[in-house]
C-alpha cells in the first residue's frame, strides 16, 4: 500500500482533518460500528441530521469494514433509504457489513440505528476492488 492511514485526510476517519468527522470504528465480528452525535453544522432540516452527511457516515463504515480486512476498494455505487430522521443531538450508531463478493465486486449493507434501537437509514454499496497502489 502506498498511501499510509497515518498521512491520510480522510473527511470520515483523519485525526488530522481539521473539518473532518474523526470518526473511530470498533470491529465486532463481522460488524464495523462507529457512533455519531450531530451538532447544528451537521444539520439539513432544522434539528435533523443532513441526509449527505449520513449517507458520509454509511460509506465510511461500510470502507473501514474492508479496510480492516486489508481489501483495497473504492465506492462505485451507494444507495439510501431514510426512513426517519436522525436527531441532532443524540448519539446514534452507524453499522456496516459485507453481503457479498464476487471478483472484484463487493456489495456491503449498512445501517443508521437510533439510541433506542430503530433503524432510521438503510444503504446499501457496491464496492470494485483496487490495487494497492491509490
Ligand atoms: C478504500 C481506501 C483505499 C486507500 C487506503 C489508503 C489509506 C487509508 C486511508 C483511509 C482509510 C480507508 C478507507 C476510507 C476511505 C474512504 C471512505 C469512503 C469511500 C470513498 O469515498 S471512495 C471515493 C468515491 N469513489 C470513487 O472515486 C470511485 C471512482 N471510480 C473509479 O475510479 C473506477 O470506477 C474504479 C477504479 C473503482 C474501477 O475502475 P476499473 O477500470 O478498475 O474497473 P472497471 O470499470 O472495469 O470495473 C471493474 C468491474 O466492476 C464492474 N462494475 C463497475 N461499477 C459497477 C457498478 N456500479 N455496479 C456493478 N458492477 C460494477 C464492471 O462492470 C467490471 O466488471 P467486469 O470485470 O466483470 O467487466
Amino acid at each position: 500500500m502506498s498511501v499510509e492511514l497515518r498521512d491520510s485526510m480522510c473527511f470520515g476517519c483523519s485525526p488530522q482533518n481539521p473539518i473532518g468527522l474523526k470518526l473511530k470504528f470498533i470491529h465486532d465480528g463481522d460488524i464495523c460500528r462507529s457512533y455519531f452525535t450531530g451538532s447544528r453544522e451537521h444539520e439539513g432540516w432544522p434539528g435533523i441530521m443532513h441526509g449527505g452527511l449520513l449517507t458520509t457516515l454509511l460509506d465510511e463504515v461500510m470502507a473501514q469494514w474492508l479496510y480492516e480486512r486489508d481489501i483495497m476498494a473504492m465506492t462505485v455505487e451507494i444507495n439510501v433509504k431514510f426512513s426517519k430522521p436522525v436527531p441532532i443531538g443524540q448519539q446514534f450508531a452507524v453499522e456496516g457489513k459485507q453481503e457479498s463478493k464476487k471478483g472484484r465486486l463487493i456489495v456491503l449493507e449498512g445501517q443508521v440505528l437510533l439510541s433506542d434501537g430503530t433503524v432510521a437509514t438503510k444503504a446499501t454499496a457496491k464496492f470494485i476492488q483496487v490495487k494497492n497502489s491509490i
